[in-house]
């Protein structure tokens, strides 16, 4: 091992019952090296960070870290040896505030005769974000309720406040906004600098080849490829993923927005207090309306607020046939469908099996004419979605946090496939899919377009919208900024111009 190397990986291997998630990997990581990790959805990525970040044990193998054998047995020990970790999935305490969670598990050093110092503590965490430029969130305040945005962001101070030698990051990236993004990236330029190591998870191929000095490809659990980041390529490395060419393009091949006059929901006027003010707009049989904008745009309360989630302070949301969406069970009925960023808290029932979260909002056409449900039908759903979107799982009765996070996205979306949908509401849709899921999530989005849905697609991804959208609103500070037809300017350019 040289003195260049702080981490070292001989032969690991880890199982989850039947699932061999980890296969004989060797990995090597270097003193200021930002190392990207790639591979399909479920081949083992986020496996092989957390048993780095102590939250899983491996099975078998061996882990030198700065030329001493480790074998962390929680992530606090993870965390004593200066290895800290952004998790996939949330990893928050809903019901505490912001500071002490980001301190959890390490409280004691603000604690005296069994109370917290919280003055002290908040001051501390203070310092975290002010040192590392990070977006200011409000220490005081719980965490319940808070945007998936700035959660990660309280993960990623809580992270950075070990003071880490190597960070880990899974999936960081499609749950921030532009914004965030390019802080992120000067935050990990920044402690390249100072000699300390990243490794980082993204499907964003684009992204992995400007931020990375090397990529590790995973396939089915082994490595397929270890590279320099500056002797490779965008389509090399799909191919490493996947072991056959995937080039081409995946978006919309027009440039003219196109849809029937009929309008099929009408927003007016609608405010939500702190998230949006006096938002119209209406969205076309077979149309696709895009939302953009910043992180305090309030594109994603629009999702929620159309589906009949938010509370209004004015206004109202209506089908092109006049009836009011006031509640979730009325959007339901109406359908139309929503597929929020938030999977695990908003969405889907994490603990239950993939059968249930598939069937749970077709029910109603699931039942027989004796007003029954018949279990052979709700396990011919389940595994239709199964099949049509590839979702790897060991079955239909497998738990849903056993899937990986890709994985939970693609019975996010594929369970809404079985409806008759009039609206589709999708928020950040391809967060965390990799490459071919992603090309078919937009092949779906181009056949409900072709069927006459109407879509409303909100997303971080500018190059998602302005791909797919026939026309972009552009939003800033809860209100709507532009309104931009796909044969107007439309490119990343004019609409950062509009965002910032
Ligand atoms: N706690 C668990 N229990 C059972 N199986 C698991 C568990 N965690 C992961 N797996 C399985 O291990 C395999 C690898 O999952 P992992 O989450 O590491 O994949 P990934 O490459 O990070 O995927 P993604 O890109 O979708 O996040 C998958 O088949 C997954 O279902």
């Amino acid at each position: 091992m040289s003195a260049e190397t702080i981490l070292e990986i001989k032969g690991l291997h880890k199982y989850f019952g039947p699932t061999h998630a980890n296969k004989n990997v060797n990995l090597t990581l270097r003193k200021g090296e930002i190392k990207g990790l790639i591979g399909e959805n479920g081949s083992g990525k986020s496996t092989l960070l957390s048993q780095i970040a102590g939250i899983y044990k491996y099975d078998a193998g061996e882990m030198i870290l700065n030329g001493k054998a480790y074998a962390p047995a929680s992530p606090l020990e993870a965390n004593n040896g200066k290895i800290a970790m952004v998790t996939q999935e949330l990893g928050v305490v809903d019901k505490l505030p912001v500071g002490i969670n980001i301190f959890l598990g390490r409280l004691n050093r603000f604690s005296s005769r069994g109370a917290v110092n919280v003055k002290k503590l908040t001051k501390t965490a203070a310092r975290v974000f002010e040192e590392w430029n990070l977006p200011p969130v409000p220490l005081g305040a719980m965490m319940t309720g808070m945007m998936i945005e700035q959660r990660k962001i309280v993960e990623l101070a809580r992270a950075l406040s070990i003071e880490p030698d190597i960070l880990l990051l899974d999936e960081i990236t499609q749950s921030l906004s532009l914004n965030n993004r390019n802080n992120l990236y000067g935050l990990m330029s920044k402690l390249k600098q100072m000699g300390k190591s990243v490794i980082v998870i993204t499907h964003d191929i684009e992204e992995m080849l400007a931020i990375s000095d090397s990529i590790t490809v995973l396939r089915d659990g082994a490595v397929v490829g270890d590279v320099k980041t500056s002797e490779t390529t965008a389509d090399k490395i799909r191919y490493m993923m996947v072991g056959r060419d995937i080039s081409g393009d995946y978006y919309r091949a027009d440039h003219k927005p196109d849809y029937s006059d009929e309008v099929v929901l009408r927003a007016d006027n609608i405010t939500v207090s702190g998230e949006l003010e006096d938002i119209s707009f209406d969205v076309h049989k077979g149309e696709i309306l895009g939302f953009c904008g910043l992180s305090d745009s309030g594109i994603h309360s629009i999702g929620k607020t159309v589906y009949g989630l938010s509370k209004l302070k004015s206004g109202s949301v209506r089908l092109g046939g006049g009836e009011e969406i006031k509640n979730a069970p009325d959007a339901l009925r109406c359908n139309m469908a929503y597929v929020p960023k938030d999977r695990d808290n908003e969405a889907l029932m994490i603990h239950a099996s993939i059968q249930e979260n598939c069937t749970l909002p077709s029910l109603d056409k699931l039942k027989g004419t004796s007003g029954l449900i018949s279990p052979a039908n709700l396990k011919r759903l389940s595994a239709e979605t199964v099949d049509k979107l590839s979702i790897k799982c060991t079955g239909i009765n497998q738990s849903m946090d056993a899937l990986s996070g890709g994985n939970k996205q693609k019975v996010n979306l594929g369970r809404w496939l079985a409806k008759d949908l009039k609206v589709l509401v999708l928020d950040c849709p391809t967060r965390g899919v990799d490459v071919g899921v992603k090309r078919y999530i937009y092949s779906l989005m181009k056949q409900a377009k072709a069927d006459g849905i109407a879509t409303i697609l909100i997303s971080d991804e500018l190059t998602e919208v302005l791909g797919m959208a026939d026309r972009l609103i552009v939003m800033k500070d809860g209100r709507m900024s532009k309104t931009i037809r796909r044969d107007e300017e439309f490119t990343e350019h004019s609409v950062i111009e509009v965002m910032i």
